[in-house]
């Protein structure tokens, strides 16, 4: 296939990276005010890995038209305004592939309804998520994650063209479920990080099986498969997130709770925001969430907030 990956932060370059070395002919794009791009232009690399010679690197889209499809991976609050830049080239009968893990904060959508709303609808739409860190397929560490799209034939051509020895792709059926888990895993990364500023890593056991249940809640309310939580998408990415020193998420909670700046994109900060918003909609409790925002948000203090879910009234656990 012709691929033109947009966005060539940590994932992005690790998704041209991987596509090449399966065989695809990839292009990536930054932008040419980006430091990542401009390092790839100067290095072929970045801290993390090289690009053979074979990725074609681009400033520009102007032949975006020839690629079938455009992978992205930028951060999702950007996705709105890449959509709007990307009208201009008048995109017929490609693939957007959305490798990214988020919700937008005003409208609470999730990324493929933006797409979807965004572009000619001859174009389809599929999600990549699940659990993996570049360092570690960087060194051929293999792992399983989830392709979902609403068109099944979508769904089968991506998972048979984007297979290979270092990820095994499941087919997804559950765009909502499989897109609100991937982002709200980002939120127990950071609540896993604060644990573990406090101190408290012990209780990340107990963030596991309480955190999927309230995403599992808020799935479900939602319209999708409370099954999704346990899936690849957010339950199946704890290990690279709740526990990985690799993971911004968790690193960044802990950063906060020690009073340290964090630089790199945490998805999580943002993602609360939204999911917050959508608990009151659908009207569904998401304690741990609401923890995280008014920690984050409110200046509240993570002690308190974590001592404030211990006092919450007595519930049965299922
Ligand atoms: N296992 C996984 O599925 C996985 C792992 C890591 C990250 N992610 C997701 O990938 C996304 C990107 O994360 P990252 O860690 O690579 O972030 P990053 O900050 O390293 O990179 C983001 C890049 O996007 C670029 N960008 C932003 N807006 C753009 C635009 N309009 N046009 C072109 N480029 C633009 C930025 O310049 C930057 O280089 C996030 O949503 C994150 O959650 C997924």
């Amino acid at each position: 296939m012709k691929i033109t990956v947009i966005g060539c932060g940590r994932w992005g370059s690790f998704i041209t990276w991987y596509l090449d070395k399966i065989g695809h002919d990839v292009t990536l794009y930054g932008r040419s005010s980006s430091k990542h791009m401009q390092q790839f232009l100067e290095t072929r690399s970045n801290d993390l890995l090289t690009l053979p010679e074979s990725v074609k690197l681009v400033t520009d889209l102007k032949n975006i038209n020839d690629s079938d499809a455009i992978v992205i991976s930028i951060n999702s609050q950007g996705l709105r305004n890449l959509m709007n830049e990307l009208a201009s080239y008048n995109l017929k009968n490609k693939i957007f592939v959305l490798c990214m893990k988020g919700i937008e904060i005003e409208t609470g959508k999730r990324l493929s309804e933006i797409v979807t709303e965004n572009t000619n609808e001859s174009n389809k739409v599929a999600v990549w998520l699940g659990p993996g860190h570049v360092q570690e397929f960087y060194n051929g560490i293999p792992n399983c994650m989830v392709i979902d799209s609403d068109d099944s034939s979508v769904k089968e051509y991506l998972v048979k063209e984007f297979s290979g020895d270092l990820i095994r792709f499941y087919y997804g059926k559950d765009l909502i479920g499989n897109e609100i888990g991937a982002a709200a895993k980002n939120v127990i990364g950071i609540a896993a990080g604060m644990l573990d500023g406090l101190n408290l890593s012990s209780l990340k056991g107990a963030l596991m099986s309480r955190g999927t249940r309230e995403v599992a809640r808020l799935i479900k309310a939602m319209g999708g498969n409370e099954l999704s939580a346990y899936g690849l998408c957010h339950l199946g990415d704890y290990e690279a997130t709740v526990f990985s020193k690799f993971s911004h998420n968790r690193t960044y909670g802990e950063m906060y709770v020690k009073g340290e700046k964090y630089d790199s994109l945490a998805e999580g900060y943002y993602t609360v925001k939204a999911l917050v918003s959508l608990g009151k909609k659908y009207n569904v409790e998401l304690p741990i969430c609401n923890a995280v925002y008014d920690v984050l948000y409110n200046n509240k203090d993570p002690k308190e907030s974590l001592d404030s879910l211990f006092s919450r009234k007595l519930k049965q656990e299922f």
